[in-house]
């Protein structure tokens, strides 16, 4: 049996401000710092490792955060959800997007359906439909290839199938896997779908609607506007569009859709890049093998993640150190940067998953805490960011813990030597560059060009993303922030404070206002 009890009633909690803080700039500094790069790595699946040298730990430190993670129970609370209890409390719902890549513990039987049969199933069925489009069985009503999807939803239901696509696209094409161009419909914005529409050809256009609640504004919005366009140019829409929903939406009886896959209650938004909402567009784009290998990945890492050796389980590791971070180091916020154009989506999508899923001021019980729990997360591919918003993170007055990522090769290969090194080469130098600048800093006479250093970072380093690299990749950080959520005891998996903008925005169509909200609505002209 676990025991839910709020991060400052543990007696571990307790113990971290009472360790020394370690200096880093200090412990990274000459061979010293060259045995940490050694010592503070673990292996992850898919050939990828997770190295923490550069983060404000020592053994000391991490003998602490072993403490807590023992007193947090997170291990068993990661069994227990795995296993099928019922961990969104808000919801009164299991939490089951693991058992859309694998099978960790017991079988998990809800509503009288194994579940890990049923997401089987409905990927092998998505597999038989790809398959079928990409040998034009499937076709228009003119009998021609389908070349292009089209996903139309938001939130979950677009911000990691997005940061999928845009991850394997490049790969694909370079491995002869490339199958079908996917684009994406996600903003009410009316701009949005007239852009993607005026660049596709949309008779030989295959659209998915993906919408897990069936209900969603932006997304019922935005499937009218592209059966407007499909009847505009004389075709039939129902043949031209999937769905993928959860059984009981409105959309799962529907006779307007080619086909329908379906994912469940027990998947957040978040969490549903490996359900059928990743699995039709990535499928579709990439044909099913590679969407099997992508799983495979997140296996993998999720079978590391449910390790009880703290030291060994990279998720829990990355959770705890961003936890002593947050809660006894007091940095409010941290950033994701891979260097890794192909990852350029990847931080949006984290956004979404840390923020919809920490970003709370009550516990699973509803009651309040009283510490700071998840931090404002942002992100933007390096080298690009070096250009940018790094001015801050090196010199500005918060600290801001950093996540790097990166890759030896790169995807296509195409490269060119300039002054000795490739780009390629480039790219990994300045990651390397960076975690030791951040790390270290430099002295300087004149302030203006003083680097204190001591700002803590990771990397995490992979030979080449591909299928499997970026599933692992994505286990690593859904599960990071479930350990998270078990350690502040709030509830990870709904998000209640999406719901009031959404309330007044329908006042506002609706005309029910007043005060600030008609004075608003009067300035935007509504
Ligand atoms: O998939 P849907 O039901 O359309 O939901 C789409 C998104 O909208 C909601 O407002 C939530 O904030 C997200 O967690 C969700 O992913």
């Amino acid at each position: 049996m676990v025991t839910w009890s709020n991060f400052d009633t543990l007696t571990s909690y307790e113990e971290l401000p009472k360790i020394e803080r370690v200096k880093l700039a200090e412990v990274m500094a000459g061979e010293n710092g060259a045995d940490r790069v050694k010592k503070y790595s673990i292996p992850m699946a898919a050939g990828l490792t997770y190295n923490y040298a550069a983060k404000q730990v020592d053994d000391q430190v991490l003998e602490g955060l072993e403490k807590l993670a023992k007193e947090a129970q997170l291990a068993d609370k990661f069994k227990a959800l795995y296993n099928g209890e019922v961990i969104n409390t808000g919801e009164k719902r299991l939490v089951l997007h693991h058992l859309t890549r694998g099978q960790l513990g017991d079988a998990v039987v809800a509503d009288g359906v194994d579940k890990r049969a049923f997401y089987v199933e409905q990927q092998e069925k998505i597999a038989e439909f790809a398959n079928k489009v990409h040998a034009g069985e499937i076709t228009n009503a003119a009998g021609e290839k389908f070349t292009t999807v089209v996903q139309i939803g938001i939130g979950g239901s677009d911000l990691g199938p997005r940061a999928m696509y845009l991850a394997l696209e490049n790969w694909a094409k370079k491995n002869g896997l490339f199958k079908m161009e996917a684009k994406f419909i996600s903003n009410v914005d009316p701009d949005d779908a007239a852009a993607v529409l005026n660049s596709i050809d949309v008779a030989h256009s295959i659209f998915i609607l993906v919408s897990k609640s069936g209900t969603t504004l932006e997304t019922l919005t935005n499937e009218s506007f592209v059966k407007d366009a499909l009847k505009n140019a004389g075709l039939d829409a129902s043949r031209h569009m999937i769905a993928v929903t959860s059984e009981t939406s409105p959309l799962a009886k529907s006779e307007d859709y080619l086909a329908a896959f379906f994912m469940d209650d027990y998947i957040g938004g978040r969490f549903s890049s490996t359900s059928s909402v990743g699995g039709a567009v990535l499928s579709l784009a990439f044909g099913p093998e590679v969407f099997a290998q992508f799983l495979e990945g997140a296996a993998e890492e999720d079978k590391l993640a449910a390790n009880e050796n703290v030291l060994e389980n990279p998720a829990m590791v990355d959770a705890l150190i961003g936890v002593y971070e947050r809660n006894v180091l007091g940095y409010p916020a941290t950033a994701v940067l891979p260097y890794s154009q192909a990852l350029s989506r990847f931080p949006a999508h984290l956004q979404q998953a840390d923020m919809e899923s920490n970003g709370k001021s009550v516990n699973r019980f509803g009651e309040p805490v009283n510490y700071p729990t998840g931090p404002v997360l942002f992100g933007e591919p390096g080298t690009n960011g070096q250009h940018s918003f790094y001015q801050l993170l090196h010199q500005g007055t918060d600290i801001v813990p950093l996540q790097f990522v990166g890759f030896k090769n790169s995807q296509i290969g195409t490269d060119v030597v300039i002054q000795g090194s490739t780009s390629q080469q480039k790219l990994c130098a300045n990651a390397a560059a960076q975690v030791v600048a951040f790390a270290c800093g430099k002295e300087d006479e004149n302030l203006n060009k003083k680097f204190d250093g001591g700002r803590p970072s990771s990397i995490i380093i992979g030979e080449t993303l591909d299928p499997k690299a970026l599933g692992a990749l994505l286990s690593h950080f859904e599960n990071k922030i479930m350990f998270q959520g078990f350690v502040w005891n709030v509830n990870s998996f709904d998000q209640e404070g999406v719901q009031l903008g959404k309330v007044l925005a329908k006042k506002v169509l609706a005309h029910e206002t007043d005060g600030a909200l008609k004075a608003y609505s009067d300035l935007l002209n509504i």
